[in-house]
């Protein structure tokens, strides 16, 4: 499969999830916030930042899914302002973890404000970076990427 695919499969999800909830207004902002909030629960299971705690990140596993939450929203949105990306960004950078998700929450920030192609495609360069500095393939993030997606629907069909 093809990382391009993955702006279809989210697609039929919020058109699922839009549907099972009713959702017939733009609910672009809250999607906006969402991610946002994504990215602080995937910093915070890194623990990065945490100088006063002696305690590790949480598993891999735990990480990577939080990771493919914020993707999962970073396709909707682009979705919403019809907004696409080719191929996933390939950023070989090391960086200090702190340091990546600053300039990351900042990119949001501004790409919420100021939705075009340029804000969109920074943010996804921060999200290649982010993958680069946790360890993250292309690979691990597709995989996991569908498995969380399958679990969307689980969720909603269960009543979430
Ligand atoms: O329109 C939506 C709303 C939610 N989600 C998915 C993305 C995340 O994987 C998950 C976040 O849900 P919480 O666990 O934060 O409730 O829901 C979507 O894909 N599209």
């Amino acid at each position: 499969m093809e990382f391009k695919e993955l702006f279809e499969m989210q697609r039929e999800l919020d058109a699922f999830i839009e549907e099972t909830q009713n959702i017939e207004r733009d609910v672009f902002k809250e999607k906006g916030l969402a991610l946002m909030v994504e990215l602080a629960e995937l910093a915070n299971e890194t623990r990065c930042f945490k100088f006063w705690s002696t305690k590790g990140p949480s598993e891999r596993k735990v990480i990577l899914e939080e990771f493919v939450d914020s993707i999962h929203f970073l396709l909707s949105l682009g979705n919403v302002r019809e907004l696409s990306l080719d191929a996933w960004p390939e950023v070989k950078r090391k960086e200090d973890l702190t340091h990546c998700f600053l300039s990351t929450q900042e990119a949001i920030l501004t790409f919420i404000q100021q939705p075009d192609e340029n804000t969109y495609r920074t943010v996804w360069q921060y999200y290649g970076m982010l993958a680069f500095n946790l360890d993250f393939t292309l690979e691990d993030i597709m995989e996991a990427y569908l498995a969380k997606n399958e679990k969307n629907y689980e969720r909603q069909r269960n009543g979430y």
